[in-house]
């Protein structure tokens, strides 16, 4: 069973939370957003809180919660900390824990350290989310390029958005990563719809290894 994995994505704003709050809750595991940066309205934690129908307890704390809304190496200067990869060890408990990254793979933690340097270090399986609007080939494409150059094992590919078919099958037949499935844009966006696109458009057995 694959307890801890991450997830990532070819952009900020691309679904990476709504997609984690729905795994989260499908595994009935816990999830950690190590570093927020942007704390007016609703924090990723929060929204997961909301969306995913996990008992109390198993979001947790992050690590950074920085003020600004921009990338994490800014946020952190404009709040007069750094941000130090040392502090971000991975949590040690029972169960699934899904992780989430902040913004795509090349976000800066501080001036020498990218997210994606995180990832290399702790070796962890990683699902990416990606638009399947025009352009997506382009992000997922160099996404995926970027992770392999860092052996990072990558379970496969989260679509999300409404099936542009052509686009989906190029990506995966250009890079030879397993579609996992798509989440569609759902309207309302509530914890049960969420739960309902994520048991009918994901295969858990593809995820977690297990049959
Ligand atoms: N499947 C979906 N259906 C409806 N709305 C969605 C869906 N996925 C994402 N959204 C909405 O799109 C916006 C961005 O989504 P989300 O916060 O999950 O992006 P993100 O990739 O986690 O961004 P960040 O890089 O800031 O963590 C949010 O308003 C969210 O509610
Ligand atoms: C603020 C946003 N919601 C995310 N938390 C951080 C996104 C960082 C993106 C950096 C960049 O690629 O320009
Ligand atoms: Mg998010």
């Amino acid at each position: 069973m694959t307890k801890r994995i991450v997830i990532t994505g070819t952009d900020t704003g691309i679904g990476k939370t709504v997609f984690s709050a729905g795994l989260a809750g499908l595994l009935d595991g816990s999830y950690w957003k190590p570093v927020q940066s942007g704390l007016d309205g609703e924090t990723d934690s929060e929204v997961v809180e909301r969306l995913a129908g996990l008992p109390p307890g198993r979001v947790l704390p992050e690590v950074y919660r920085l003020k600004s809304p921009l990338s994490p190496h800014r946020s952190a200067e404009l709040d007069g900390v750094a941000i130090e990869a040392a502090k971000l060890s991975l949590p040690a408990l029972p169960g699934p824990l899904v992780i989430e990254g902040a913004g795509g793979l090349m976000v800066p933690l501080n001036r020498q350290t990218k997210l994606i340097d995180i990832f290399a270090q702790w070796q962890l399986p990683v699902i990416l989310c990606a638009r399947t609007a025009l352009g997506t080939i382009n992000h997922t494409l160099l996404s995926i390029e970027a992770l392999r150059a860092r052996s990072i094992p990558l379970i496969g590919l989260a679509f999300i958005g409404d099936e542009v078919a052509d686009t989906q099958r190029t990506i995966v037949e250009f890079s030879g990563v397993p579609q996992l499935g798509r989440l569609p844009h759902l309207d309302p966006l509530t914890g049960k719809t969420l739960r309902d696109a994520m048991t009918t458009s994901f295969d858990l057995g593809l995820i977690t290894g297990v049959e």
